[in-house]
This record gives C-alpha cells, structure tokens and sequence, in this order.
C-alpha cells in the first residue's frame, strides 16, 4: 500500500502540490488525471523519489521512504519520453539497468518481452532506432518492469502514439496490471485514458486532489462543475432554484423553463448547475415535451457511428449539443435551419455545486 500524506511541492511561490492526501492499494490500476500544469508530473516524482517534497510524507507498506533514494525503492517510473539507449540494442537497452542492479539476467529479456507483447526472437537483438514509437514505449515498459517493483509508475507514457495504438497499449496496460499484479499508478490529462484503464481516479486540480472514487462513480457523480465538465463534453444549465425534495432536487432554470426533479447523490452544497451529457441529450420535433429547450439546429457532424447536432437558441447566445447514433438521427428526418427541442431524461442529468 502506498500512502502519501499532506504531501506538498513548491517552486519558488508556485505551490504545483498543495498538501494531497491519498492512498493506494497493491494491486489497483490508479490514475492521476488533470489538466495541463495541475501538478501530476511534480507528484509522480515525489511519489517515485525523484523530487524531494517540501512537507510531507510518503509511506510504502507503512515505512516511511519520503527521503529514500529511488533506486532504493520497490518503485519504477516510466517516463513520458521513452529515454532509451539509441546506440543500445532492445536486449542491450533493457540488460543494461539490470546489471547496474545486480538483477541476475537469465532470461529474463525474453520474458520480459512477452510481457510486453514483442516477439524477442524478432526484436531482442534491433537497435533501438530500428523500433516504432510504439515499440520503444513497450521496450521502455520491459526495462521498468526488469527491477520487478512493487509499484510501476507511468507518466503519460502513451501520449504520442497514434489513437488506435494508444488504445491498444491502455488496453495491455490495464491486462498486465492484473497478470503481474502490480500496483500502477499512471499520470494523464486524458481522460480516455483514465477511463478505460484505471481502479480509481484522483482528480488533481490546481494541486489539489478535488474528487477520489472509481471512473464509473466519478463520470456518473461529478463533485463539482468542473470535473463533470473535465470527465466528458456536456452541456451545463445554471439554475435559478433548487428545493430539495424526497430522492433529489426540484430544480428550475429560466433557460429551460420547466421544473423537474433530479436526483441528487452526495453533500457538497446546494445545487447550482444542472448537466446533461452530450450523448444524454436528444432532439426531438415534439416543441410541447415536458423536458426540454427549444433550440435551432446550427450545425450536423458525423462522428463515427454518432452524429453531433450543434443547435443555438434564438434568444440568447448559449450553445447546445447533442449526440445521437447516425440511425436514430436519421429517422428524425432534422436538417441544419429547424427548430427543434432539446431533450433529456431528468434521471440521467447530473447536479453539481459550483
Ligand atoms: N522545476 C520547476 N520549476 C518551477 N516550476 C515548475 C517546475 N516544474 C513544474 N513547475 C510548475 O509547477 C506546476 C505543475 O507542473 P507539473 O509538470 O507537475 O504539471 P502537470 O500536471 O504534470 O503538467 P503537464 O500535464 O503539462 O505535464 C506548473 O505550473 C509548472 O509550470
């Protein structure tokens, strides 16, 4: 178990961590996911050795290694870019940490391959200019996984691949947690990345870890606007009122003008915007439903096997989006120019506080 506590990073008057609590078991896929400059890397580091903290402490299985060296730590990071030996060959580039290590060889290059899905009898004996992008961030995964560490940490190790590639690597990622079991602990500001791989989530922004709990409970109970916002494209309507009822909140907001229930899950004070995710969101031609913002179609996109149907309201500036699968949208028969009505199933759209 790894815990880190009141963990704290200055530069100068810039505080990059602001006394961060958490904890994270053997085992679990975790995921620090923020924006751009909210202090992932500076922690990754503190929680690896390679930063000292300015106050704070880090615990690994209840030992304190706050000041510990990383190499004397049962922890390895793998690094945005792939640093590997460009005169080095694959076997070269991975036996070589090892043997400062005085980690006995064998042959673990081969296994070690495997594990990361490159066949050594056509890999092993490349130079590391011969490889992919791809195939250098597995070698470089292969010699992080050589230490055999308790705990692998990644920092953003994926983001220069190609999209299918990335989502293949997150997927083996995520399947080699759970064959070496392992404890990953991986810094992204994707939240794609965050979603598909991770146990549980911390949301770190301006320093601050804002929101902990599992991708499912995060995406569906957002703590605040910003992380609903951050955790997948939706629209936000500010209430006008909000009373609280039996199972949530009537609310009421001048851009909708209806009044209807939703629910409300945890306490983090009153609720002052109302969210609804794209793909939560409908049109329909039907201009008296219950639910719903009368808006005019601006824009149709394709996106795959979605369509995203950008609509204005005439009256203020707001703009709204909806997604809907190709099929469903086809048969609304709704072109660029029409009125339509903007529609949402109460039950499916999220409160937040500020
Ligand atoms: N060595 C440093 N000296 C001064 N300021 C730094 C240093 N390293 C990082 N910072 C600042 O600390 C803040 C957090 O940086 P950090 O790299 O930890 O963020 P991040 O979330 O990993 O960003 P990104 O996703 O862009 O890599 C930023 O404002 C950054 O400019």
């Amino acid at each position: 178990m790894l815990q880190a506590t009141n963990l704290r990073a200055e530069y100068g008057s810039l505080v990059a961590v602001d006394d961060v609590n958490l904890q994270i078991e053997t085992g679990e896929f975790a995921t620090i996911v923020g924006p751009s400059g909210c202090g992932k890397t500076t922690l990754l580091r503190m929680l690896a050795g390679h930063q000292e903290p300015t106050s704070g402490t880090v615990e690994l299985n209840g030992e304190d290694v706050t000041y510990t060296e990383p190499q004397n730590r049962p922890t390895s990071l793998v690094f945005q870019s792939w640093a590997l030996f460009p005169h080095m060959t694959v076997r070269e580039n991975i036996e070589f940490p090892m043997r400062n290590n005085g980690i006995e060889i064998g042959n673990r290059v081969e296994e070690l391959l495997e594990q990361v899905r490159l066949d050594p009898d056509v890999h092993a004996d490349k130079q590391a200019t011969e490889l992919s992008g791809g195939q250098k961030q597995r070698v470089a995964l292969a010699r992080s996984l050589a230490y055999n560490p308790d705990i692998l940490l990644l920092d953003e190790p994926l983001a220069s691949l190609d999209y299918v590639l990335r989502k293949r690597l997150q997927r083996e990622l995520a399947d080699l947690n759970e064959e070496l079991d392992m404890t990953f602990i991986y810094v992204t500001h994707s939240l794609e990345s965050a979603l598909l791989m991770s146990d549980k989530l911390f949301v770190l922004d301006d320093g601050d870890i804002i929101q902990t709990g599992s991708p499912e409970d995060i995406y569906r109970q957002p703590n605040t606007k910003f992380i609903a916002e951050f955790m997948g494209d939706a629209n936000v309507f500010e209430l006008d009122a909000a009373s609280q009822m039996d199972g949530g909140y009537e609310v009421q907001s001048s851009v909708f003008e209806q009044t209807t229930t939703v629910p409300y899950h945890h306490d983090h004070g009153e609720p002052k915007y109302l969210v609804v995710r794209y793909d939560d969101t409908a049109v329909g031609t039907d201009l008296t439903a219950e639910i719903g913002l009368e808006v005019d179609v601006e824009n149709v996109l394709v996106r795959g096997n979605t369509v995203l149907i950008e609509c204005g309201s005439p009256e203020t500036d707001d703009e709204y989006v909806a997604e809907m699968p190709v099929d469903a949208f086809r048969d609304t028969n709704i072109e660029k120019g029409d009125t339509v009505c903007l529609q949402w199933d109460s039950a499916k759209s999220i409160l937040v506080p500020e």
